[in-house]
C-alpha cells in the first residue's frame, strides 16, 4: 500500500510538520476508530474521542490541526458539533472533514463549515490522501498567517493579529455570556535600559520578556501580543478578574525572577507593570482596552512593578 507522506511536496520542514500534526478523530464506533488510527497513526499524531460533547471538551485544552468528524453519533451529532466548534476562535480555522454514510447531508456539511467529507465504507487511500491534502493546506496557510501576524523580533503575535483576534474573543464571550480579560504589560524604565545597556541588549531582553509571558500562560487559548514598543497585551478568554489577577501576578513574578540587571531602575533589575480589565460591566473590546490602559497608568503612578485592576 503506497501511503507515502514523503510525496507531499519537496519541502523537508513541511514533511516534519505533517508528521507532527494532530488529527482528532470523533467517532462512536470503536471499529471505525481502530481502522482510522491504523491508517493515520504512522503518518500523523492521532487522538480520538467518542462523542461530540467529548470533542468540545477536548478542544478546550488542545488545538488539533484537523478533525475527522462522524455525522451520526449518539448525543450531539456531527453537524451540531461542527457548528459549535467553528464558533470557537481557536478552532474556527481547523479543517473539519465529515465521515458520512450517505449523500443526504452533503449540503449541510458544507453549510456548517466542513472542508470535505469521506464516504463510508472508506478506503485507506482516500482517508490518507484527504487528510494529507487538508493538513498540507492548513500548514501552508499557518505559515502565511505567521508571516503576517507574528512580531519578527519577539516571535509573539503582533498588533495586526490583535485587531482581528480581540473582535472574535469579544463576540464569542458575549454569545456564551462569559467573561474575558485583557491585560496591558509594560516594561519599567525601559528607556533608561536602552540608554544604559544599548538598543541591541534592549532588543534581547524584549524577546526574553515576551517569551517569559508566553511560557507563563497555561491555556492554549491564552495569547500574548506585542502591542507596540515595550508594551504587551495578554488576552485570556473565559477568564474572570480573579483568574486574571493570578495570571498577572505570575507574569510579574516570573519576569522579576529572571533577575536581569537594570541599574537605572528603582528595583535594580528588570520589572514590568500591569493593568487588568475584564468584560464584566463594560461594553466591549474598545472599552476594555481603554480601562486596562488606564489601570496600567495607575500601576506606573503607584511606583511600577505591580498590577492594578
Ligand atoms: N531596544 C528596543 N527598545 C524599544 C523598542 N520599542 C520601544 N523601545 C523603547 O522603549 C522605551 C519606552 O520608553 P518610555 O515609554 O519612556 O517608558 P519607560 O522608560 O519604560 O518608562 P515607564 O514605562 O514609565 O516605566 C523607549 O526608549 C523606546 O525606544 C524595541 O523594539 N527595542
Amino acid at each position: 500500500m503506497g501511503l507515502n507522506t514523503q510525496s507531499v511536496g519537496n519541502n523537508e520542514n513541511l514533511i516534519i510538520e505533517l508528521f507532527e500534526s494532530k488529527v482528532l478523530v470523533v467517532e462512536d464506533q470503536p471499529l471505525n476508530v481502530l481502522l482510522l488510527k491504523r491508517i493515520l497513526s504512522n503518518h500523523f499524531k492521532v487522538e480520538s474521542v467518542e462523542s461530540g460533547e467529548a470533542a468540545i471538551k477536548w478542544c478546550e485544552n488542545h488545538t488539533p490541526d484537523l478533525i475527522l468528524l462522524d455525522i451520526v453519533m449518539d448525543g450531539m451529532g456531527g453537524i451540531e458539533t461542527c457548528k459549535y466548534l467553528k464558533s470557537l476562535p481557536e478552532i474556527s480555522n481547523v479543517p473539519i472533514i465529515f465521515i458520512t454514510s450517505s449523500h443526504e447531508n452533503e449540503d449541510t456539511c458544507w453549510d456548517v463549515g466542513g472542508v470535505d467529507f469521506i464516504q463510508k465504507p472508506f478506503t485507506k487511500k482516500t482517508v490518507f490522501n484527504r487528510v494529507k491534502t487538508h493538513l498540507t493546506i492548513k500548514l501552508q496557510r499557518d505559515k502565511l498567517t505567521n508571516l503576517v501576524f507574528l512580531d519578527s523580533l519577539t516571535g509573539v503575535f503582533n498588533r495586526r493579529y490583535f485587531d482581528t483576534h480581540i473582535e472574535k474573543v469579544d463576540l464569542n464571550a458575549k454569545r456564551m455570556n462569559e467573561d474575558y480579560a485583557l491585560i496591558f504589560i509594560d516594561i519599567d524604565f525601559f528607556k533608561q535600559f536602552n540608554d544604559i545597556y544599548g538598543h541591541l541588549e534592549g532588543d534581547k531582553e524584549l524577546k526574553i520578556v515576551a517569551q517569559t509571558i508566553q511560557k507563563t500562560l497555561k491555556r492554549p487559548r491564552d495569547v500574548v501580543i506585542r502591542f507596540g514598543g515595550e508594551e504587551f497585551v495578554i488576552v485570556l478568554p473565559s477568564t474572570d478578574l480573579k483568574g486574571s489577577i493570578l495570571v498577572t501576578e505570575d507574569v510579574i513574578k516570573n519576569i522579576s525572577a529572571l533577575n536581569i540587571p537594570h541599574s537605572g531602575s528603582n528595583f535594580k533589575h528588570l520589572t514590568v507593570s500591569a493593568g487588568i480589565a475584564t468584560l464584566r460591566g463594560l461594553k466591549g473590546e474598545t472599552e476594555i482596552l481603554k480601562v486596562a490602559d488606564d489601570k496600567l497608568y495607575i500601576s506606573k503612578q503607584l511606583g511600577r512593578n505591580r498590577l492594578s485592576y
